[in-house]
């Protein structure tokens, strides 16, 4: 049987679900499980990671629907429908320092939590990219072109993206009070059948290993806005992020861009 966390059962000490390697998984010598942890983060500092986000996102408009995604640190704002756009090509800052320090901070904590609840044989690094992700419901009649803005099919995060070991997700809206569906669901091993689905709640923070072992899926949102922070970690030191996040990223941006053929 399933089990589902409500958006209101809250715990005051983290739960964790045990789930067992596969033997060919190495996830850095540490665990498989599964970890929820609710009230991370405070309701200021998550309207400053929306309110980031937000502005970001308005860069690159969209009229349609479906999932955007802004990666603070890059710049890159993707949405079906819009051309990818970058936030810094404009050449200016876009950000104030309080704002990047608060994106900063965040970022240092949830690192120190994960290793917190996943000891390692070897170091962790956190790696690219990094994102909020908005789901929009708002329009009901959007439906996705092309595979990539399919957002809602099963998946295994390691699966696409070989050097990840460590998935995050922490939450920034409520519900069936911010949006409709949106639900998260982990499948029992080898099946469609969900074994542990999560509704999301502002400032809750999920926590696994990104291997096979959980598998996963957001279901489609129907309505709303939905708001998650997303972020992953490697111990392949080859493949660390250096979170720049200095109010320098429009000058670097400009250079890389110069320095193109
Ligand atoms: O937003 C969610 O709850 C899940 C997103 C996800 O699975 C992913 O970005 O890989
Ligand atoms: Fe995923």
């Amino acid at each position: 049987d399933k089990e589902v966390v409500k958006r209101d059962d809250v715990a005051a000490v983290p739960r964790r679900w045990p789930v067992a390697c596969a033997e060919t998984t190495s996830a850095c010598g540490g665990a498989c499980d599964r970890v929820l942890i609710d009230d991370w983060l405070g309701n200021a500092e998550i309207d400053g990671l929306i309110g980031i986000a937000t502005r970001g996102m308005a860069m690159a408009p969209s009229s349609e629907g479906g999932p955007t995604i802004f990666d603070a640190n890059s710049g890159y704002v993707m949405a079906p429908g819009a051309r990818l756009a970058n936030v810094y090509a404009r050449g200016e800052p876009v950000f104030s320092r309080q704002e990047l320090e608060l994106y900063r901070g965040v970022i240092r904590r949830l690192k120190h939590r994960l290793e917190e609840a996943f000891p390692t044989d070897r170091p962790l690094v956190f790696t690219a990219p990094t994102f909020v992700a908005r789901l929009s419901g708002q329009n009901a009649s959007w439906e996705p072109k092309e595979p990539h803005d399919e957002y809602w099919h099963p998946h295994v995060d390691k699966q696409n993206t070989h050097h990840y070991d460590y998935s995050g997700l922490l939450y920034l809206s409520d519900y069936d009070k911010d949006f409709e569906g949106g639900l998260f669901e982990f499948f029992r091993a080898g099946t469609n059948d969900t074994a542990l689905a999560i509704q999301p709640r502002r400032g809750r923070l999920l926590l696994f290993a990104a291997s096979q072992e959980n598998r996963h899926r957001v279901r489609r949102v129907t309505a709303g806005l939905r708001f998650a922070l997303s972020f992953w970690f490697s111990c392949d030191p080859t493949f660390e992020f250096t979170d720049f996040l200095d109010g320098q990223m429009h000058v670097r941006f400009r250079e890389e861009r110069r320095a193109m053929p």
